[in-house]
């Protein structure tokens, strides 16, 4: 049994004093709460948490390994349960923002989050068939042999609970190809995102489709879009707790919908709806060594499900005024396979989760998603997003101006403090500065 109290746990998600801490100093913290060991510790503190030799394992033609910040935003209350979640990004602003709706979503009772059974999709392409809805029924008659044939093919995962669940056939007429038939093996891959696993299914199958159709199979590849895999997160937040100094909580809670009605009607909105959305979910997928690419290409196929692009949040109104916001999409991860198991940082990040299923991690990610979203439109229909985000990102601006270490508070304060965040500006203050 998991303890739900970690000892330390913040009876907010604040973590008392922690953007302050030095680096060395905020991992001492979070190996703390997270009981990471010694190994584990020095892993993450050294750069990038992935030594050369594992790299080289990991792709071809290695020649170094690229590191991104790791930060750590504080604790999220999903279910109940305290997690704090370890973000893997180059964006300023975004673990902030990630903290600062924990916070005020925790004061609501937290996130409601579930998930499906993680089924993933794989397609064998067929064609060559004159009688494409013929061999659509042949297929489904099958559908017994084809589901043991790939079952035959993952001992393990049968063993774990998983395995082929159903097929499907769709069929595709009339292509500038003529006739395609293509057959989906719903495969249950239990912790694994499961890639390798469904591709393997695929290709085993593919010789017993051409034997009762005739036909002739090419592809047989997953797809990414997950539509059976899907992770869901839910928040209820009141207007006290949304009100700014300057906007009540109903000016908020009436901005936001507004905004989110912009991103329901209009696509070129949503694809910057949906960036902010996938600003909290990407972050995750990297920190805990997941194919980014198939949650992203998931995700923005998803928005398209009903033939036009669309946001994948919604933001409503309840009847007692409350806001409520809700996210579901496809979130294909896994806590086994690629590189959670090989990369020794993902590993410490799923340690500082403290997931012990590929749900509860989907669960997390939609969550940091559905958060960040609330944060960008909460910003955006407000003040604005640039004093927010620019008043952090001025320590990159900073960094790119030359600020030594000594001078760099200082020359953020004094860029933040005359609303002019440019590196040519930064030069200017230090040149003065250096000048006497
Ligand atoms: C940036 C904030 C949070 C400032 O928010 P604020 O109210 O100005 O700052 P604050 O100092 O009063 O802090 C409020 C809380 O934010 C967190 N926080 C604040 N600073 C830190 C920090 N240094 N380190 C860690 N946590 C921090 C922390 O939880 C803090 O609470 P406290 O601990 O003080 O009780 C807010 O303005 C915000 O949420 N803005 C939105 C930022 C955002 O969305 N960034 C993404 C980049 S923009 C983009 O790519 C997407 C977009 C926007 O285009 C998407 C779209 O269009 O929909
Ligand atoms: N379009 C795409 O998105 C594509 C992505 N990929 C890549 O595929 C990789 C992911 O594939 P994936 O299949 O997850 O990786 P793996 O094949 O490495 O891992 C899955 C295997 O792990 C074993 N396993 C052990 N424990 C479990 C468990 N609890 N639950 C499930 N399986 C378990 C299973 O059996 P056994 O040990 O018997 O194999 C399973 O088949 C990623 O690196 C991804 O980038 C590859 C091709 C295309």
């Amino acid at each position: 049994m998991r303890n739900d109290t970690l000892p330390g746990a913040a009876p907010d998600s604040r973590l008392p004093g922690f953007r302050s801490l030095a680096p060395a100093e905020r991992l001492a913290e979070v190996s703390r709460l997270a009981h990471l060991d010694e190994a584990e510790q020095a892993l993450l503190g050294q750069p990038g948490g992935l030594p050369l030799t594992t790299a080289n394992g990991m792709i071809e033609n290695v020649v170094g390994t690229f590191q991104l910040p790791l930060g750590v935003a504080g604790y999220f209350q999903l279910n109940g349960r305290d997690v704090l979640v370890p973000m893997a990004v180059e964006e300023p602003s975004v673990v902030a923002a990630a903290s600062f709706m924990a916070k005020l979503v925790r004061a609501c009772g937290g996130f409601q989050t579930s998930s499906s059974t993680p089924l993933m999709r794989a397609q064998i392409q067929l064609i060559g068939v004159g009688d494409p809805h013929g061999a659509r029924l042949a297929i489904l008659k099958e559908r017994q042999a084809i589901i043991d044939i790939a079952n035959s093919r993952d001992q393990l995962l049968n063993q774990l609970g998983g395995g082929c669940r159903d097929i499907e056939v769709h069929v595709f007429p009339d292509t500038r190809r003529g006739a395609m038939v293509v057959t989906h093996l719903i495969v249950d891959v239990r912790d694994a995102m499961g890639a390798n696993t469904v591709n393997t299914m695929a290709e085993a199958v593919a010789g017993h489709i051409e034997q009762i159709t005739g036909g002739r199979v090419r592809l047989r590849i997953l797809s990414n879009l997950a539509d059976l895999r899907l992770a869901r997160a839910r928040v209820k937040v009141s207007a006290k707790v949304l009100a700014t100094d300057q906007y009540s909580g109903e000016e908020v809670i009436n901005g936001i919908v507004d905004a989110y009605e912009f991103a329901a009607v209009d696509p070129y909105r949503a694809a910057t709806h949906n960036k902010g959305i996938m600003n909290g979910i990407d972050p995750v997928i990297v920190a805990t060594g997941n194919d980014w690419r198939a949650v992203e290409a998931g995700a923005h196929a998803y928005a398209c499900r009903q033939g036009r692009y669309t946001s994948l949040t919604h933001w409503e109104i309840a009847a007692d005024g409350d806001l409520v916001g809700t996210l579901e999409i496809p979130m294909p991860v896994g806590l086994v396979g690629g590189a959670t198991k090989t990369h020794p940082a993902a590993r410490a990040a799923l340690k500082i989760l403290r997931v012990q299923s590929a749900q509860e991690l989907a669960e997390v990610a939609v969550a940091v998603g559905l958060a960040q979203n609330m944060a960008a439109l909460r910003a955006l229909a407000t003040e604005g997003i640039q004093r927010g985000h620019m008043a952090l990102h001025a320590r990159n601006i900073a960094l790119a101006a030359g600020a030594e270490p000594a001078e760099m508070d200082w020359l953020v304060q004094q860029m933040v403090a005359s609303h002019d965040v440019r590196v040519d500006y930064a030069r200017q203050l230090l040149a003065q500065r250096r000048q006497g």
